[in-house]
């Protein structure tokens, strides 16, 4: 019989406490920024018991691939003191080691049956987050209940990002702990993703927004989180170069986008491209889009019923919001700004629109394509 660590030996909550120790001394941050919300987050079923030889393993596995990030091209970063650029695309440094991890096929292994949500930073991560899960899980949790998870945890718990949340932190996390289909978010581009991810054909849905929106959306963020690490606000100008340039987390922007519509053309039944601003439009016909997508449609008397509207309800920005898991003094709050379409013209100068959208022409020309508002 293995003989277990006693400090592996944890509950949840201690496990909880050491998570937001280790994360808040790597990111310099105050534990009550991190973006963990609740002590039973289901994903936390991941992280098993460990002997102290297995923990020295996956530390090493770790060391590994940061030395490997060491020897990379960097540029500053926006939160991070600096982006490294792997495969094409810069990361920030707080997540490539664990990216790396999740590409090497003794680590991670895809189900075919897994549901993958891939966004750029920005592009409404949590609020697909929140759809994907409600609309798989209808069954197993009544909409309108007042004790959906949804009321209970964030999104970012509910549909855990591979880099951000499960690997990351020297963690090789136990993924056959989640529920089939297990539901994983990423930044990670499509060229990028893990092999088995493209070999077995999971499902994978592509989350894009306007350029323009997605950069005011991230320049407030970032400075959120810099401010909470005691650092001073990366100003607009600044952060705006770095975009056009391609030096922005998980970008060149354009490239991340381009690499999942393509996909999207050659593969439709594996990759769903969607756009935040269709979904702000028209969110009935994309939710039923996304079912469809995801093997489970809704049903001619769950429409009838009021389901399809019950679900948009429940995952709206004024439902999520308010809702009191994403008030707290935690990171969580700082996923909701606005969530509306077009408010970039508030802060950028029209020099600046009218270099973005010539980067953006550039970029997608001949693509088939557009991400204008
Ligand atoms: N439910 C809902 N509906 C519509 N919009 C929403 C919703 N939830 C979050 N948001 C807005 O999405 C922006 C945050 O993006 P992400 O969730 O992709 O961020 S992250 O990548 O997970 O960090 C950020 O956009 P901005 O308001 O423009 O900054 C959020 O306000």
């Amino acid at each position: 019989m293995r003989r277990l660590s006693f400090k592996r030996l944890i509950c949840m909550d201690a496990l909880m406490e050491r998570e937001k120790e280790e994360l808040s001394l790597s990111l310099e941050m105050p534990k009550t920024y991190l973006p963990i919300s609740m002590a039973d987050a289901p994903y936390l079923k991941c992280f098993v018991p460990k002997t102290e030889e297995q923990q020295k393993e996956e530390e090493n596995t770790y060391k590994r691939y940061e030395e490997t990030m060491s020897s990379l091209p960097r540029e500053k970063g926006w939160f991070t003191e600096h982006i490294y650029r792997h495969q094409g695309f810069w990361y920030p440094s707080y997540y490539l080691p664990g990216v790396m991890v999740v590409q090497d096929q003794n680590h991670f292994q895809a189900h075919a049956s897994d549901i993958l949500l891939a966004t750029s930073p920005k592009c409404g991560t949590t609020w697909f987050s929140a759809i994907v899960f409600a609309v798989v899980n209808r069954k197993l949790y009544t909409i309108s209940s007042q004790k959906h998870p949804l009321c209970t945890f964030s999104p970012h718990d509910l549909v855990p990002r591979l880099e951000h949340t499960l690997y990351i932190n020297n963690r090789i996390p136990d993924l056959d702990m989640l529920p089939s289909p297990r539901l994983l978010g990423t930044h990670i581009p499509y060229s990028s993703l893990p092999q088995s991810v493209l070999d077995l054909g999971c499902r994978v849905i592509y989350i894009c927004r306007n350029p323009k929106d997605t950069f005011v959306s991230m320049w407030h963020f970032i400075n959120k989180i810099r401010a909470a690490m005691s650092k001073s606000p990366l100003p607009l100008e600044e952060a705006f170069d770095m975009l056009c340039a391609g030096a922005s987390d998980f970008g060149p922007f354009w490239d991340h986008a381009l690499g999942y519509w393509r996909a999207s053309l050659h593969r439709p039944q594996c990759v769903l491209f969607l756009k935040y601003e269709e979904m702000k439009a028209d969110p009935a016909v994309h939710v039923e889009r996304l079912a469809k997508f995801m093997g489970c449609p809704f049903s001619s008397e769950e429409v009838k019923e009021g389901v399809v509207d019950d679900i948009i309800r429940l995952c709206s920005f004024e439902s999520l919001s308010s809702s009191e898991v994403n008030k707290p003094g935690s990171m969580l709050k700082f996923y909701f700004r606005q969530g509306k379409v077009g408010d970039s013209v508030n802060y950028l100068t029209s020099g600046m629109i009218e270099r973005l959208e010539q980067i953006t022409e550039n970029k997608l020309h001949g693509s088939g394509l557009t991400l204008s508002v």
